[in-house]
């Protein structure tokens, strides 16, 4: 057999030289400071502390050119260099170390002019290895024999250094056994590095995109995966929701066998991972929680990839998950509750296998955006032009802007906590507002840091877990909403889903009654974001007074959320105690409308007045009482005239005085009703080709908030302005004067009679309400509630990382090493890592 084909075969090999190394004595483990102890013979107790004794005895033994535990370099925190050879790389002589945290090499002598002299001079941490291998390459410069390889990567410099492309350092020693003494020294101290998975299922869309994604997953993303030494389980999908059953119903045990799920395709597919991921902790299910999910960008708009990494480079994506990096990343949980049969509308009865029986309200999860409006007509409309491949969004883009129709809507959001650094800070691999935000909340009870099984089955369907509930009220750290299912026949259909009538949805059932659920809020403090644009005209003004982030363990009653309900509350109730319009402490506050608030604002503004109307009210919630009395002041204060406060005024419509009450009668939120071309819950940065900075570049990966976008009716010109705008720097609260960017926890968002208004010139009489559009997929009801889940799920991604030069292959600043183990500098990092 020619050599090289043997070698071919090493590259599956899981470190043959273990067994074979002689052993001899040594008084110190090399590779890890946190080694555990040496015996007498130089044997150590574990397996895994036995690879770095082996490691380090066999460098004594048999390397040639080697120099043993030479002392570390003054200042140097690397350790004790503990192998050292002279080599070749690319055809010159260079002297390579392996220190406790890297491998290294540079020339030994000057090298000639024409001949880059830096390009030869190389470091690479153990924790950007992914493997060594005896190598199997050969070339003209590259020797047959006697080399192995690196396997690593790089960044692509200043103009791209989130792209990451795999790297293949070949070295050449001197003997055969000289190669595989450093092959298995390097493969040894990766394998002590934790998070690696080392197991994995993956999920191709075949028509995600351009239908690349076979394509992809052959070319970019298994050869790194087979360098990494891992194992894959790929399955096609055939159908949609077919890797969301998988995932919510696959044997627990055989879920437990991998380490993460891979999504190859768009952000729909992603989507699919995570929900049936959740679905599973909802029920119980401790195996999910240790599972991380990766994406590999091969869809239309990738953003899920695009906002973890930066990039939207699928051998990137490959990269972080080889590593085995792991961050937590919020989502946004969407719940369709409102609209009496609306929810049916979407066809597919069930949404080929989303269906609740029992008419338990349905939920979504994203991980980017929710929107409703502007971009849930460009889904709509596009989705039935996906013959475009991902043209079509440009294609419908420009439809739906000629068409700019505007949307009555009533918004009851939770304003969110945050302060100026929050929002001058960029979400970064080292955040601080991320890790800040967790630290919060943990020193408040432990609530959201990493949700417990109890937790995740409070915000279940009631009657899914009982006992989720019973925990959720006994433990005052949960802070959830409880949204009360008021239609029970409602269900998600989904474009492309078949009359499943609901087969294969989540076995879940609605029986409790909404007061019988107790629920747990946080008071935050009066954002500062918005105190921030005070000539905006809408109240920053909420309960949330109460200063530093804190649990409320008191329980209250759920949201009455059917106009009938809120209607009937409004009616019992006794006046609440709103006093003060305008700047009034704590009460109602609205805006009037363009003609009669003109006066009172800056003159930009008053050229492009947003019509929306305000109402926020800050006494206590203490049930139905309040909650009716701030509806009906709502009420009558939307309704009135004049635009001041406390004057009295005429009634409204019945539907608008009962979405009021069912928004405004609880404790720190506000409500605000107008016409809308565009409202987003964005909860990530939610970058993409279409948006390289974000959609919100100030949005964060874990902070337990997401924003609201409330982009007011206005002209052609203005809304090119906005998408301008958003495509290039990105959304900020008043970048332009009808538009809104409120940090939030939970929206809920109601659809209101009146429809829909046309601004351009295509008439779409069919659409009276938009769609909601989560995460590139459409929903089909357009009463929901929306709350942030923070860390609802641990991803392979480490954030984006900041550029500070350098010319080696680390060029980017550190990383906080959540994933890697002992001496790569690692905190831990949660659970899951095997160590082979
Ligand atoms: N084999 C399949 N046939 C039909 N639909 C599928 C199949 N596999 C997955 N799907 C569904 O197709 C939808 C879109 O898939 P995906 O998000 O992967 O691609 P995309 O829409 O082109 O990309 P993006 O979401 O980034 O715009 C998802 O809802 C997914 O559930």
């Amino acid at each position: 057999m020619p050599r090289h084909k043997r070698q071919d075969s090493d590259l599956d090999m899981q470190a043959p030289w273990i067994n074979t190394v002689n052993l001899t004595s040594t008084d110190q483990p090399i590779f890890s400071p946190n080694a555990t102890t040496v015996s007498s013979s130089g044997l150590t107790r574990t397996g895994k502390a036995n690879e770095q004794q082996r490691i380090a005895v066999s460098r004594e033994s048999s390397m040639p050119a080697s120099s043993a535990s030479l002392p570390p370099a003054p200042g140097s925190d690397e350790g004790p260099t503990t192998l050292e050879a002279i080599m070749r790389f690319r055809g010159t002589r260079v002297k390579v170390k392996v220190t406790a945290t890297h491998v290294s090499w540079k020339p030994l002598n000057p090298v000639g002019c024409c001949v880059d002299r830096r390009s030869l001079i190389i470091r690479v941490p153990f924790d950007e290895i992914l493997s060594a291998a005896l190598s199997k390459s050969t070339g003209c410069c590259r020797p047959r024999e006697n080399s192995f390889a690196v396997y690593t990567f790089s960044r692509q410099g200043p103009s791209a250094p989130n792209t990451w492309r795999a790297e293949e350092y070949v070295l050449s020693g001197g003997s055969a056994e000289q190669v595989k003494e450093w092959v298995a020294a390097i493969n040894g101290r990766v394998q002590l590095i934790r998070d690696r998975p080392r197991s994995l299922l993956v999920f191709i869309n075949p028509y995600a995109g351009a239908r690349r994604a076979r394509h992809i997953w052959e070319r970019e993303v298994l050869p790194v995966f087979q360098r990494a030494r891992i194992q894959v389980h790929a399955v096609d999908t055939t159908k949609q929701d077919h890797a969301r059953e998988h995932v919510e119903y696959m044997k627990a045990e055989e879920l437990a066998a991998f380490q993460g799920v891979v999504a190859v395709g768009g952000d729909g597919l992603f989507q699919e991972v995570v929900s049936g991921l959740l679905a599973r902790r909802a029920r119980g299910d401790s195996a999910a929680w240790r599972i991380r999910v990766g994406h590999i960008p091969a869809g239309s708009t990738d953003a899920v990839a695009y906002t973890l990494h930066g990039s939207r480079s699928a051998t990137t994506a490959a990269l972080h998950i080889a590593l085995g990096d792991r961050m937590s990343l919020d989502a946004g949980r969407i719940e369709t509750h409102g609209s009496p049969g609306g929810a049916a509308a979407g066809g597919g009865g069930g949404g080929g296998g989303r269906g609740t029986p029992g008419g338990v309200s349905p939920q979504r999860h994203f991980v980017c955006m929710a929107s409703y409006g502007f971009m849930g007509d460009v889904m709509r409309v596009s989705e039935q032009l996906r013959c475009l491949g991902p043209g079509r969004y440009d294609v419908t883009g420009a439809l739906q802007y000629l068409r700019l129709a505007s949307y009555r809507v009533a918004v009851s959001y939770r304003e969110a906590h945050s302060t100026t650094s929050d929002v001058q800070q960029l979400c970064t691999a080292q955040c601080q507002v991320c890790r800040m935000a967790g630290i919060a909340i943990d020193n408040a009870g432990t609530a959201f840091a990493r949700p417990s099984v109890a937790a995740v089955a409070a915000v279940a369907p009631p009657s899914a877990n009982p006992a989720g509930i019973a925990s959720a009220t006994a433990s005052p750290a949960v802070p959830s909403i409880a949204i009360p299912n008021s239609n029970p026949g409602s269900t998600v259909a989904t474009p492309r889903g078949g009359a499943g009538g609901g087969g294969g949805g989540s076995p879940v059932g609605a029986s409790a009654t909404p007061s019988s659920i107790a629920t747990h809020r946080y008071h935050f403090p009066a954002s500062t974001t918005a105190a921030a644009g005070a000539s905006f005209p809408v109240s920053t003004a909420s309960s949330c007074s109460s200063g530093s982030a804190a649990v409320d363990s008191t329980p209250v009653t759920a949201l009455p959320a059917t106009p009938a309900s809120s209607a009937a509350a409004a009616g019992a109730a006794p006046a609440a105690a709103g006093t003060g319009i305008d700047g009034s402490p704590g009460c109602f506050f609205r805006t009037s409308s363009p003609s009669r608030q003109a006066s009172s604002l800056p003159q930009n503004q008053q050229q492009q007045q947003s019509p929306e109307k305000i109402a926020t009210q800050s006494q206590p919630a203490v049930g139905g009482a309040a909650n009716g009395a701030a509806a009906s002041r709502a009420s009558s204060m939307k309704a009135e005239p004049g635009g001041g406060g406390g004057r009295p005024a005429a009634p409204l419509p019945s539907g608008a005085a009962a979405a009021a009450s069912g928004g405004s009668g609880e404790e720190g939120w506000t409500r605000v009703e107008g016409e809308f071309v565009s409202i987003m819950c964005v909860i990530t940065p939610c970058r993409s080709d279409k948006s390289k900075r974000g959609v919100i570049p100030n949005g964060h990966l874990s902070d337990g908030r997401m924003y609201l976008v409330l982009v007011s009716r206005c002209s052609h010109l203005a809304f090119l302005r906005f998408l301008i705008r958003m495509a290039t720097r990105g959304l900020t609260d008043r970048c332009l004067p009808f538009v809104r960017v409120i940090p939030v926890t939970g929206v809920r968002v109601s659809p209101q009679p009146g429809g829909h208004t046309l601004g351009g010139c295509l008439f779409d009489a069919a659409a009276p309400e938009s769609n909601w559009n989560v995460d590139g997929e459409l929903l089909y009801d357009n009463h929901v509630a929306i709350n942030v889940v923070r860390g609802a799920v641990e991803v392979f991604a480490r954030g984006v990382e900041t550029h500070h030069g350098g010319g080696s292959s680390s060029s980017c600043v550190p990383i906080i090493r959540a994933n890697t183990g002992s001496s790569v500098g690692g905190n831990g990092g949660g659970s899951g890592g095997a160590v082979a």
